[in-house]
């Protein structure tokens, strides 16, 4: 079956096209393989959550989790779309700060973030460290009380919701690493040792149930919870949650099978339910926050591969092979991922067979996608892997000492370079030769 004609757009040659720029020109000016971005996409994405928020009447926060694509480019368009960001890593914050980014629109999450890391965050000003557990609250303690002023934190509780997707995208059920129990009355005791610590301000309860989420009924679970969990508090610990944050996981269409779901309706979802969940009490409605990652980068991302060697083999489903794969996009081989990927020269010609999209990397489990559509294809023609701006060139590696690809941005008719491609120099860079005598 031929891919959604709503899910490409094409050019009078019938070439498919990213951002408004052919991808066969794409392909021979930055050479293959190519992460691309529409990034008309990203910013249509992210107005859509905007709108739905704004329809909402309520006050809110959306901040980009960066682990999702975490490059200097992306960080200047979401500052210049007044979008905040989270980060996980020293690594991250380090490129958020060579963007320029805000760092009050910054905030800090990790299930185990160092002491350095915590230091450069508290050092950088970010606007808000997530606390994940009492290790870090302790270490957060001793760092903050060398600032004048008290350290803004929210504190992720585990609310125990299995929400419903890939096991390994599963973080919100009780046997979790991420965040402090609600059941067992552990994520009570830290918002309790917060408000005894003068150097720390609790402004906010943070909660992430899993990603790839492609049903309302976990978030509204969710809104109920984190609801629940701010009454209790206001009632026991006199303490009154200015933001909730309910993190990320907005599902995208990858494939036909996925059936979507509008930024609309996840928010939709959790503001009325946190609406009717606080209706019996008189606490105000707070600032919601939320955390998408994929919803916003996904749908955007294009992965450009040449066609190189075929495989027929009698009774088989024939491996066509690309100079990409697991090296540059992990999901298939880690998750089962499932794809849709069209012929950039022709993305609507008629389908002629089935094939196995396999990469270049030495694993039999590099197969991008197990069974593809194509119409006939040569060596040397281009592919477009469609929706892998999430988690692709983030989770990238140099497995095989394969360079990683480069980066295009592409807008309105304009591509850009945004992250050169690696070169072999590159790959021995931090090498030191072993002295053998
Ligand atoms: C705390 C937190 N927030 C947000 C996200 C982003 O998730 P997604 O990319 O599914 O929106 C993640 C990743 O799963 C996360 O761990
Ligand atoms: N890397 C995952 C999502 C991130 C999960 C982070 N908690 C994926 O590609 O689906």
């Amino acid at each position: 079956m031929q891919v959604a004609t709503t899910r490409i757009k094409t050019n009078s040659q019938h070439h498919l096209t990213i951002g408004g720029v052919d991808a066969l020109q794409l392909a021979d000016t930055y050479q293959t393989p190519l992460v691309v971005y529409d990034v008309d996409a990203i910013r249509e994405q992210i107005h859509q959550f905007q709108q739905a928020f704004a329809e909402q009447h309520v006050n809110y926060v959306i901040s980009y989790a960066s682990k999702a694509l975490a490059i200097t480019a992306i960080y200047q368009v979401l500052a210049q779309e007044q979008v905040h960001v989270d980060v996980v890593s020293g690594g991250e914050l380090y490129t958020a700060m060579q963007a320029h980014f805000p760092m009050k629109w910054v905030s800090f999450h990790g299930n185990n973030k160092s002491m350095a890391e915590l230091e450069m965050a508290l050092q950088q000003h970010v606007g808000v460290i997530i606390v994940d557990n009492f290790y870090e609250l302790q270490l957060l303690q001793k760092l903050a009380s060398k600032y004048p002023q008290p350290t803004a934190v929210m504190l992720r509780i585990n609310p125990g919701i299995t929400a419903h997707t890939h096991e390994y995208d599963q973080t919100g059920q009780e046997d979790s690493k991420f965040g402090f129990d609600w059941s067992s009355g552990q994520a009570t005791r830290a918002a309790e040792a917060v408000l005894q610590t003068q150097s720390l301000k609790l402004v906010g309860i943070h909660a992430h149930i899993g990603s790839q989420i492609l049903e309302t009924q976990g978030f509204k679970l969710l809104a109920q919870k984190l609801g629940a969990v701010m009454k209790t508090w206001e009632q026991e610990l006199h303490y009154r949650a200015d933001i909730l944050n309910f993190g990320g996981g907005f599902g995208i269409q990858y494939t036909k099978s996925d059936q979507v779901i509008a930024p609309r309706q996840f928010v939709q979802t959790l503001v009325q339910t946190l609406r009717d969940t606080l209706n019996t009490s008189d606490l105000p409605m707070p600032t919601i926050w939320i955390e998408p990652g994929r919803a916003l980068v996904g749908p955007a991302g294009y992965n450009l591969y040449t066609i190189g060697a075929r495989k027929d083999i009698p009774g088989y489903l024939p491996y066509v092979s690309v100079d990409g794969g697991m090296g540059d996009n992990l999901r298939p081989a880690l998750y089962q991922a499932q794809y849709e990927a069209v012929l950039a020269r022709a993305p609507q010609a008629p389908i002629q067979e089935k094939v196995r999209l396999s990469g270049r990397y030495c694993e039999s489990g590099d197969i991008l996608i197990s069974q593809l559509d194509l119409p006939a294809t040569k060596p040397g023609d281009v592919l477009a892997m469609l929706d892998t701006g999430a988690y692709g060139y983030s989770m990238a590696s140099n497995y095989n000492r394969v360079p990683r690809p480069a980066v295009v941005f592409a807008e309105q008719g304009r591509a850009q370079e945004v992250v050169r491609r690696e070169s072999f120099a590159d790959l021995t860079h931090l090498d030191q030769s072993y002295n053998l005598n």
